[in-house]
């Protein structure tokens, strides 16, 4: 079995305020938590100061997106390096809401990947194919695509997460089965060993999104190859400790 440390993220997305976020970080205090699981909490960026000032210095921080240079004429985004100048670590890049709402093309997130890596933040880089790709088989091809563009321009994957997230399962209720998504968890750690590196595929931690709960979140790592989670809604609530405790 590989060594590779669970990894359980929380994706606020644009929800809360600073009293919700109070309320987080009171049952992420009172755990109990997993402590060889790594945990990491993304906030929306008018929040990251508080987040990172609030939680507990066990628990990452990650902001939701940034931008691919570090500072200029880009109203409205935020840097790697001003995600770091609060003190938080991590960044979570290419979700599905960030490629089919606001249209961010492979190209884009492979670029700010890139940036975010040198500027020294972590990444959650997320992947996943739409239910008409995922009902035309079209999910490998699509999953591969999406890795291809971030493998292209990423050398190291020290500091890189891979979120599989199908988008078909993100906020739906509509978990994907452990099977569908240890089948794909292999076919991309086989992709990586291939296009990349063994070593690269052995170490990277490829996590599962998409209505992840309390109540599936022990049978979804039964395969081996789910390394953890990127929840969305449940990281709201006080089940998400449950989902941190996967493996306790
Ligand atoms: O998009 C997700 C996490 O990034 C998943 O969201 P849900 O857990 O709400 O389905």
């Amino acid at each position: 079995m590989a060594n590779r440390k669970f990894f359980v993220g929380g994706n606020w997305k644009m929800n809360g305020d600073k009293k919700g976020i109070d309320g987080i970080v009171e049952f992420l205090s009172a755990g109990p938590i997993d402590s060889s699981a790594e945990v990491v909490c993304g906030a929306p960026q008018c929040y990251l100061d508080y987040a990172r000032q609030k939680l507990p210095a066990n628990f990452g921080v990650a902001a939701q997106n940034c931008y691919k240079v570090s500072k200029g004429a880009f109203t409205g985004e935020i840097s790697p390096a001003m995600i770091k100048d609060l003190g938080c670590e991590w960044v979570i890049l290419g979700h599905s809401e960030r490629r089919s709402i606001f249209g961010e093309s492979d190209e884009i997130v492979a670029d700010k990947c890139v940036h975010a890596l040198e500027e020294g933040l972590s990444v959650i880089a997320c992947i996943g194919e739409k239910l008409e790709e995922r009902e035309s088989g079209q999910t490998e091809t699509v999953v591969f695509r999406q890795t291809k563009a971030i493998a292209d321009k990423v050398k190291d994957w020290d500091k890189v997460v891979l979120a599989y997230e199908p988008v078909w399962a993100i906020g739906t209720g509509k978990t994907a089965s452990p099977e569908q998504a240890q089948e794909v968890h292999v076919k991309l750690r086989e992709w990586l060993k291939t296009n990349v590196s063994a070593a690269v595929a052995e170490k990277t931690r490829i996590i599962y999104g998409g209505s992840v709960t309390a109540g599936n979140c022990k049978d979804l790592v039964k395969g081996g190859d789910i390394d953890g989670f990127l929840v969305g809604g449940a990281s709201l609530k006080p089940e998400f400790i449950q989902i941190i405790n996967t493996k306790m």
